[in-house]
């Protein structure tokens, strides 16, 4: 034997200098769930260590985040069944909370990079990301809401709208809408695989937005496809999207790595809640090291080719960087 692959292996100091793939801080995206009032800190049963905090308190959780090297969040908002309507009159109301908190985190922190959510879901008294009409999703009337309260978030200081509906056309529809106004510097993330998953539970949980009637199968794809994920792909990259993101991660990381291979897009992946969810039960259940399983998880997402990972671990992520 000349040639022994275990040599690479035989310290701590070589397998330094020879890992292929590094996460850093600056990968993530941190999500956080929005609430009303003030003073409120209410954990989600479903994800612990994961909390829904008013706007006051958010502030509290975004500067010790940046501190940490944490520089990018996702919010989402949760809101209350009596606020929500069967066209999302709620998502584009100037003085609703979830675009007051926007404002607030921007400009107390503007070097924080703030996403937000573009979809009906948390404002829809059906629990569908889109207008719903005899049991069916309407594709274009759809866009017409979501583009309303897209301007409404970049008019609230969001740096990356995160359409995450899958409504056809909705990144071109965006586009055009933003840069109508003058918002031409706003980035666009789009959830461009995004499939109808097993594991979005939990953040329905969260914010209290699980569809009340059939699932999110004629919109979301199906999970057997691959190849699909390329026409979704072509079609956000021809409409202006700034990044392409495939969610979730863990069960698609072939579809993670056939984007990166095909698109000169910056990729991203969601590690979405029911991936944080399964780690952490498992750890409380002593049947597996969470940490340990966070750190390859996280890691397999960046060796299938993301570039950027949103991740709920991504604050305790940080502090073990310390
Ligand atoms: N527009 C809805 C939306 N935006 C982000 C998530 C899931 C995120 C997660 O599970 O962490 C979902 C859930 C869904 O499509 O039902
Ligand atoms: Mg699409």
């Amino acid at each position: 034997m000349n040639i022994r692959p275990r040599r690479n292996r035989k310290s701590a100091v070589i397998r330094g200098m020879i890992e292929e793939t590094r996460l850093s801080t600056k990968d993530f995206i941190f999500p956080l769930f929005v609430i009303e009032g003030t003073n409120q800190k209410e954990e989600v049963a479903s994800m612990p260590g994961i909390y829904r905090h008013s706007t006051d308190l958010l502030l509290k959780e975004v500067e010790e985040c940046l501190t940490l090297g944490i520089k990018a969040f996702d919010l989402f908002p949760a809101y209350p069944e009596s606020k929500k309507d069967k066209m999302a009159t709620e998502s584009h109301n100037p003085d609703t909370f979830y675009l007051k908190a926007i404002n607030k985190v921007k400009t107390t922190f503007p070097e924080a990079c703030i996403m937000t959510d573009v979809a009906m879901d948390p404002y829809s008294s059906d629990g569908h990301d889109g207008i719903v009409k005899d049991g069916n999703i309407l594709n274009d009337e759809t866009l017409e809401v979501l583009a309303k309260m897209a301007i409404a978030q970049a008019n609230a200081g969001a740096d990356i709208l995160g359409p995450s509906d899958m409504m056809d056309g909705r990144v071109g529809f965006l586009r055009e809408a933003l840069d109508n106004v003058g918002h031409t510097e706003v980035s666009i993330m789009s959830y461009t695989a995004k499939y109808a998953s097993a594991f979005y539970n939990p953040f329905r949980d969260a914010l209290d937005s699980a569809p009340k009637a059939g699932d999110k199968k004629t919109y979301q794809m199906d999970p057997a496809n691959l190849h699909e994920a390329l026409i979704e792909a072509e079609l956000d990259e021809a409409e202006g999207a700034d990044f392409l993101m495939v969610k979730p991660a863990l069960a698609y990381l072939d579809v993670i790595r056939l984007l990166k291979e095909n698109t000169n897009l910056p990729i991203a992946a969601y590690n979405v809640s029911g991936e944080y969810s399964m780690i952490k039960a498992a750890h409380q259940k002593g049947w597996l090291d969470g940490e340990r399983a966070m750190l390859e998880s996280l890691l397999s997402i960046k060796r299938a080719g993301a570039n950027i990972i949103l991740s709920y671990f991504a604050k305790e992520f940080a502090k073990l960087q310390g």
